[in-house]
């Protein structure tokens, strides 16, 4: 990968990119100090890629596997990753538990699971409302470490461009270690018991066991037979995150020197958000001129003709994996709303990856002031997302969860029943509500349930 290739279609496409400059971008931060802002691009500019574009494309590939319906993809982590957490501690929980989450789902329905982080670069947010508003104080909102700070003060709220050079360091070293953990052994199949260690007993995790010693026989088995599992020493592991802040994504985006082509390097799935999808809008024109695979949020009102229209604008090629569209309906209009929207693209001929988020479309605030969901919301959209599909004729290709590996009290009910009250123990994002541990191994295995109905 290399910035410049060969001199005119170098520079054609590079303007090409630019384009998004004039359309308008919503959801960026008001940045005091627009110098600082160049500075900041600059030296975004001037870093190695954190991703490869043949990584890129292998990811496409794989997602063209689901789209066929020969894959799932199992899409998870935070809603906002922040700078603190990015720990040794807390980025191996996220990875297990994802890790733990596929095996469920590859034991489960046969199926080979495609595994994509929100994770190395998902830091930074939308909000509904521009500031917030504590005791009488308005400030800017919380937009994510990669503008701003928590802490609700004036200097933590102002938008500070350096974060985003600190943005691209954390995410740096959490890819380094997700590569590390993936790569170096820990992800070895053998190992599927130890994922389960560390984490508080509870029945998921019970459930989980036996799983791993059915997964164990197996593998004894086929060592018995002198089957080589080299192949189950390590796993693929994609990283993805909202490519919401244009600041950002611009100056880590680079010419492929293989192919003179476009890559967003700061991850290598992007995907546009349900409040910045517009067609003419500034993030569907900068993702139209990449070549990663991407992805669009589709709410509740998002009817065929945007389906279609997002489809000309982002794949007008149709190639097989570049497009998923990840549906956040909500659990009481996804049955109304899915089936004709599936049912439209199918009829033009379009072939994109379908996901469900069982997550955004199902948000409360509780009369204490709490933003959470509850679990069986989450899994009543996630059946109405099997549903849909069973009746139309599609493929149910994948899930993507907010979610942590940490025993966190954020979304009500799951099999540990965490009430209203519980909620305040151990509540912990600066955003959307996760599920914790034991709620992401229960949705795993229910999902698995589906799957196979769905495969069989
Ligand atoms: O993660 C999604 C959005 O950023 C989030 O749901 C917006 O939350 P808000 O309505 O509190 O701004
Ligand atoms: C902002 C998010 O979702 P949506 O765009 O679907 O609201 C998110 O995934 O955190
Ligand atoms: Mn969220």
């Amino acid at each position: 990968m290399v910035s410049q290739t060969d001199g005119t279609e170098a520079t054609q496409v590079l303007a090409d990119l630019d384009a998004y400059r004039t359309r308008e971008a919503k959801q960026q931060p008001t940045w005091p100090d627009p110098d600082a802002v160049r500075v900041a691009s600059a030296e975004l500019a001037a870093q190695p890629p954190l991703v490869f574009a043949g990584e890129a494309d292998l990811l496409r590939e794989r997602l063209a596997a689901a789209a066929r319906g020969e894959a799932f993809l199992l899409q998870g982590g935070d809603c906002a990753e922040t700078f603190a957490a990015a720990t040794a501690d807390k980025i191996r929980d996220r990875v297990k538990t994802l890790l733990q989450m596929a095996v469920v789902l590859t034991y489960g329905a046969s199926m080979p699971v495609i595994k994509v982080g929100r994770m190395a670069g998902q830091f930074a947010k939308p909000r509904s409302s521009d500031t917030e508003t504590r005791d009488g104080v308005t400030l800017p909102a919380f937009r994510g470490d990669l503008v701003n700070g928590y802490d609700f003060t004036p200097e933590s709220r102002a938008a500070d461009p350096s974060r985003l050079v600190q943005g691209y360091h954390v995410s740096a070293s959490t890819l380094n270690l997700i590569r590390a953990f993936t790569q170096g052994g820990f992800a070895d199949l053998r190992q599927v018991h130890e994922w389960n260690k560390g984490f508080v007993s509870n029945p998921a995790n019970q459930r989980y066991e036996s799983l791993a010693a059915e997964i164990d026989r197996a593998l004894r088995f086929m060592d018995a037979c002198g089957v080589d599992h080299s192949a189950l020493t390590r796993t693929e592991f994609f990283v993805s995150h909202e490519a919401l802040l244009l600041d950002y994504e611009r100056p880590l985006t680079r010419i492929d020197s293989r192919t003179g082509k476009a890559y967003d390097t700061s991850g290598h799935f992007l995907w546009i958000g349900e409040r910045t999808r517009d067609l003419d809008g500034a993030h569907v024109e900068f993702l139209s001129k990449v070549e990663n695979p991407i992805g669009v949020k589709l709410g509740p009102t998002a009817s065929v003709d945007d389906a279609l229209r997002l489809i000309d604008r982002l794949d007008p090629e149709r190639t097989p994996g570049r497009l998923t569209f990840i549906t956040r309906m909500g659990a009481g209009r996804i049955r109304d709303v899915l089936p004709g929207l599936l049912e439209g693209v199918r009829d033009a001929g379009a072939q994109p990856l379908w996901v469900t988020d069982p997550m955004h479309g199902n948000g409360i605030t509780t009369a204490t002031g709490y933003k959470t969901r509850r679990f069986d919301d989450v899994m009543d959209e996630l059946l109405g997302f099997f549903e849909a599909h069973r009746a139309v004729g599609t493929f149910p290709g994948g899930i993507h969860v907010e979610l942590t590996g940490d025993d966190v009290t954020e979304c009500l009910g799951g099999s540990e029943n965490i009430d209203e009250a519980t909620l305040a123990t151990r509540y912990e994002s600066l955003c959307d509500p996760r599920l914790n541990h034991m709620q992401s191994l229960e949705l795993a295995f229910q999902v698995a349930e589906e799957l196979k109905r769905t495969v069989r």
